[in-house]
């Protein structure tokens, strides 16, 4: 079996990792600029891991400002096969309380097109398929070790993601009620695409901190009220990604995550400019270097 390199998305409230061995800060330029901070790498039960804080360390970055391409690509540099984002999220659901975890397996994008989305273009043309955007093998072992440290969770679930930084209006949160979506945040777009274009799983564990601005009977969500409860489970979350890790080891995933490019390359290989293809190495390398 493959041993996982296991890449660890911080979000608010989420600046560092603790318990790995053999600690560096991996500092990386890459063709699409600079990530949010320095990658930390280190070991847990044995298995490579690698940190980065989404909005940078004291959270210096807006959800459309992050360097998402960056990111993910300097995770795929690193070797990372898996990522497990964190993320703060309201709620849309009254069953969904605050202070619960949510595994969603949907994503919504609401952003507003400012986000650099993709690897592709500069003269290489790619599709690949989206239609479950989440692992659903990382997903299924985050949720069984979220059951196992004692958090309330919620297996799948669509997360709307909204360009902000403000919160949403109340009419915009009682559509997306209608939409039948379960949580909201600003964030997983265009971090899902670009992992899954990077031939790398991704699943998100969803601290649900609010309820937005939809329940009559709770105040609407503000920065206080969503660091109030980050304080109260930032343990959980961190336990949560301890006893997955240890559970990964042992555990062969049957995903094609890491097949995502196979048949999604339109363009012939002999068109796409060399500058692209030295850029593109560490995702695209493996199928230029075929024949045909
Ligand atoms: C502090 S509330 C709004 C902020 O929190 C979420 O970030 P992340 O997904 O990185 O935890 C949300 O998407 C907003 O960026
Ligand atoms: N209500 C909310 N809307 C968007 N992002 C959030 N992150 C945490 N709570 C949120």
């Amino acid at each position: 079996m493959n041993t996982p390199v296991v890449g660890v998305i911080g979000g608010s409230g989420l600046y560092e990792i603790e318990g790995l061995t053999e600690v560096k800060e991996v500092v990386l330029e890459t063709p699409f600029g600079a990530p949010s901070d320095v990658f930390i790498t280190g070991t847990l039960y044995g298995i490579t891991m690698v940190f980065l804080p989404r909005h940078g360390r004291g959270h210096r970055f807006l959800p459309s400002e992050v360097n998402y391409r960056a990111n993910i690509y300097g995770m795929k540099k690193l070797g990372v096969t898996r990522i497990i984002s964190v993320s703060a999220v309201g709620s849309m659901k009254e069953h969904i309380v605050p202070g619960h975890i949510v595994i969603p397996d949907q994503f919504f994008d609401r952003t507003q097109g400012r986000r650099a989305s993709t690897f592709f273009g500069e003269g290489i043309v790619g599709h690949v398929q989206f239609a479950d955007p989440v692992c659903a093998d990382l997903a299924s072992i985050l949720e069984k070790s979220a059951r196992e440290v004692g958090a309330t969770v919620h297996a799948g679930g669509t997360y709307i993601c909204i360009e902000g930084p403000n919160f949403s209006t109340r009419a915009e949160s009682q559509i997306y009620r209608s939409w039948g979506v379960d949580i909201i945040g600003m964030t997983n777009i265009p971090e899902a695409r670009l992992a899954r274009e990077a031939e790398i799983c991704y699943a998100t564990v969803a601290l649900a901190t609010d309820y937005d601005c939809w329940h009559e009977g709770h105040d609407d969500v503000s920065v206080e009220a969503v660091l109030n409860i980050i304080r109260q489970n930032v343990a959980t979350a961190r336990a949560i990604i301890k006893n997955a890790v240890g559970q990964m080891g042992q555990q062969q995933l049957t995903c094609r995550c890491d097949k995502a490019l196979e048949f999604a390359i339109m363009t012939d290989k002999t068109l796409i400019p060399s500058q692209t293809q030295q850029a593109l190495a560490p995702i695209i390398g493996k199928y230029l270097d075929q024949n045909g």
